[in-house]
């Protein structure tokens, strides 16, 4: 039975919102409101003040060159990067804290918040932007292509993805975020025990970003499929190409179900219907289901276009093709299949018995099998290979280790005996820490140090990555090794407060390697500083200044708004490593005018009235949900009558750009 709620009055205009909404009793969160609002009004007067509005607006909020959004979803996942992360400092200071009878220094309705927006958006809001902006960026310029499939529809959805994020930002200082954990099982989750605005801002901020997740997936699919230069047959393909179309195979399914999953709890909870409750033949053991077969595959949309990045790296600077190509391909798709074979591995311990248990247990063990064949492969590329130990290349090693750790202690918890002692424990949570962190996080700071140079035309800083390498790598192992410990003397996750002194030092170590990782972060922000200072002195001529093996190497860095004058025509793997083998020239005339899609604001539009749809549901404030429900569908019907759509570029500026790219490339040789 759900306990009865009385809800305050909810008034006709602002619906639930009153001035208690506002947390002013919470002077952690009153004190962030007012560091957030200097910092972003000093942000806005120097816009204004540089006049940079426009060129925002123009260059970037507008665009739908698949680089720029590429490269937008990159910086939206670092900001929320920084966000998640505060949040995991504070539980680290709250756990290291509260023992002998301290009650540490967040009460357990602020606690509850952290660590549920913490999950929330490390996931959602940090790799899945990540994971999304390194597929845009690299995808189209690795196949040849000119931009993906359906431009604007890219802008749209990257609109949706920050309308989300900005969703989540607003609950902490307007009402409240969900308590409930990152999955918001319900009853928990039900309206009765959960009256306020936290889960409904859990629920509207993801259904606005899983809008803009899947119809990328949509987008990117269409793109590797059709948009492929002539001659790239599928096994010609970079692999990172194929780890992204597993990957969007895998949100196109899977994501469907989480909205549907969210939907359902939106009835139960909006307007008392029983799904997940016991009452009128409903039953929580559906979400549980639901939600996990969403759940697994996503974190497998989170780390394969990561094995995609770890392979680009490993060839390239071992000066070799990737061993085992085809295997690679295969193994990638074995687990895309196997991604949805596994669910029930979340809830061994919630009575399925021993046959169904034994199922899920063997599946997920088999998933080791591609995942260590991957592994052999990256250290077979480098046998015998010429290494280089770039920046790229450490984060690939610190992975393979970091990774084949956390990939193992996930092998024991798929022991379901074993899963009965250690489900629900800091075990669990250090197991997802260390495949999270050592293979996305490494893998995006590998690509990132890979692809910075091809995106802005000069290197990133040594000496900072170098520093920031090595205090992320030890502040990892600081911070989660504790873990493994305490999990296996039965600390379960999720706990505020402690009594047993012999934990304390356990999480004074994870508080210190959370402090080292902090630190990490800073010196990758003062990498990415120096290095844009210093951008003259790095800059990069070539276009390819790792001596790269696939096509976005062959055209100059940045590389131009059109990707390539001519479309190239592949005839091997490694495309470009191919055409600098067999003396490849570029053709230096015969331009001809190149159709291009213009940029229009209507993503940036819808994505605003997404949020103000959203804030209209999770507050009750009905005539702004419909209202702005309404301005959705009306603006999206205007856009269909947009008919410039398109423009050229003239033969001539090609022309230009082409030959400014020659005579940098003739700087270098000569
Ligand atoms: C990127 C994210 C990611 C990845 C890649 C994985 C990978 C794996 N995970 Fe993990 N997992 C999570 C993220 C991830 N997980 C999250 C977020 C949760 C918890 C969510 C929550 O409850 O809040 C979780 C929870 C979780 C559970 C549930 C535990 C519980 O709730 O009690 C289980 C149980 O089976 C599991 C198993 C595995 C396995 C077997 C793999 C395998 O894919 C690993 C395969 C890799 C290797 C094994 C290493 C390399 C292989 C070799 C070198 C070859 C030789 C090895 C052998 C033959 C063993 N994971
Ligand atoms: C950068 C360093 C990080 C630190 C120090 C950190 C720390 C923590 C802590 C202390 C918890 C709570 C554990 C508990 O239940 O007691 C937690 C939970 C969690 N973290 Fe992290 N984390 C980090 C990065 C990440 C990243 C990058 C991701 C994902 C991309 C992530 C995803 C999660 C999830 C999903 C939870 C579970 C939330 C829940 O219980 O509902 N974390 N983390
Ligand atoms: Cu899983």
């Amino acid at each position: 039975m759900q306990t009865p709620t009385t809800h305050p009055a909810i008034s006709p205009f602002l619906g639930r919102f009153t001035l208690e909404s506002l947390p002013l009793h919470e002077p952690i969160v009153v004190a962030t409101f007012v560091a957030v609002a200097i910092g972003g009004a000093a942000l806005l007067a120097a816009l204004t003040y540089f006049k940079l509005w426009g060129y925002l607006w123009k260059e970037w909020f507008t665009t739908v060159d698949h680089k720029r959004i590429g490269i937008m979803y990159m910086i939206l996942g670092i900001i929320m990067l920084l966000r998640g992360f505060s949040d995991a400092i504070m539980m680290r200071l709250q756990q290291a804290w509260a023992f002998g009878g301290s009650e540490g220094y967040l009460n357990a309705h602020h606690y509850d918040q952290v660590f549920t927006a913490h999950g929330v958006i490390m996931i959602f809001f940090v790799a899945m932007p990540i994971v999304t902006g390194l597929m845009n960026y690299v995808v189209p310029l690795q196949i040849g292509a000119r931009d993906v499939s359906f431009p604007f529809l890219n802008n749209f959805s990257f609109w949706m993805t920050a309308g989300g994020a900005v969703t989540v930002m607003m609950s902490l200082f307007v009402g409240e975020f969900a308590q409930t954990g990152w999955l918001a099982m319900p009853p928990l989750s039900g309206i009765g025990f959960s009256p306020g605005v936290g889960v409904d801002y859990y629920i509207w901020s993801l259904q606005i970003a899983g809008v803009g997740t899947l119809l990328s997936g949509v987008n990117l699919i269409a793109t590797i499929v059709k948009l492929r230069a002539p001659g790239m047959t599928m096994m010609k393909m970079p692999i990172f190409c194929w780890t992204a179309l597993c990957t969007n195979i895998l949100i196109v399914a899977a994501f469907p179900v989480l909205t549907a999953v969210l939907a359902l709890l939106s009835l139960d909870r909006y307007v008392d219907t029983a799904f997940f409750t016991n009452t009128l033949g409903g039953n929580p053991m559906m979400y549980v289901n639901l939600i996990w077969i969403w759940g697994h595959p996503e974190v497998y949309i989170l780390i394969l276009p990561m094995f995609g990045v770890f392979s680009e790296v490993t060839s390239t600077f071992s000066g070799k093709r990737l061993f085992g190509y085809t295997s690679m391909v295969y193994a990638t798709l074995v687990i895309t299949v196997l991604a949805y074979l596994v669910w029930l591995h979340h809830f061994f311990t919630m009575g399925s018995g021993a046959s169904v248990n034994s199922f899920f247990g063997i599946t997920t063990m088999i998933i080791s099998i591609p995942t260590g064949a991957k592994i052999f492969n990256w250290l077979f590329t480098m046998y015998r290979g010429r290494v280089r130990f770039e920046l790229p290349m450490m984060w690939t090693i610190a992975f393979m280790i970091t990774f084949t750790l956390g990939g193992m202690t996930g092998v024991l918890l798929a022991v379901p005996p074993a899963d009965f002692v250690l489900h629900n424990s800091l075990f669990l949570v250090a197991h997802f820490h260390n495949v999270i962190i050592g293979g996305v996080l490494f893998g995006a700071f590998a690509a990132i140090n890979y692809w910075w140079p091809k995106a802005f035309g000069f290197k990133l800083d040594v000496w900072w990555g170098k520093l920031s390498f090595w205090l992320w790598v030890s502040g990892f192992y600081f911070a989660f090794m504790p873990l493994y410990v305490l999990g296996l003397m039965g600390v379960t996750r999720r706990l505020r407060t402690f009594d047993d002194p012999s934990y304390q030092i356990w999480f004074i170590i994870a508080g210190f390697g959370a402090f080292l990782i902090a630190l990490g972060i800073a010196a990758m922000l003062i990498q990415f500083f120096v290095s844009i200072r210093n951008r003259k002195a790095l800059r990069d001529v070539t276009g390819d200044p790792w001596h790269g093996r696939t096509l976005e190497w062959a055209t100059s860095s940045p590389p131009p708004d059109y990707n390539f004058a001519f479309t190239p025509v592949v005839h091997d793997g490694d495309a470009w490593a191919d055409m600098k083998t067999r003396g490849y020239k570029r053709p230096l005339n015969g331009y001809k005018d190149i159709h291009m899609p213009s940029n229009t604001g209507a993503g940036v539009i819808l994505g605003a009235l997404s949020v103000a749809f959203g804030v209209g549901m999770i507050w009750y404030v009905w005539w702004l949900a419909a209202l702005s429900f309404v301005g959705i569908i009306g603006v999206a019907i205007v856009h269909t009558f947009n008919y410039k759509r398109d423009y050229y570029i003239p033969a001539a500026e090609v022309t230009r750009q082409e030959e400014a790219h020659t005579a940098s490339l003739a700087g270098v040789t000569a």
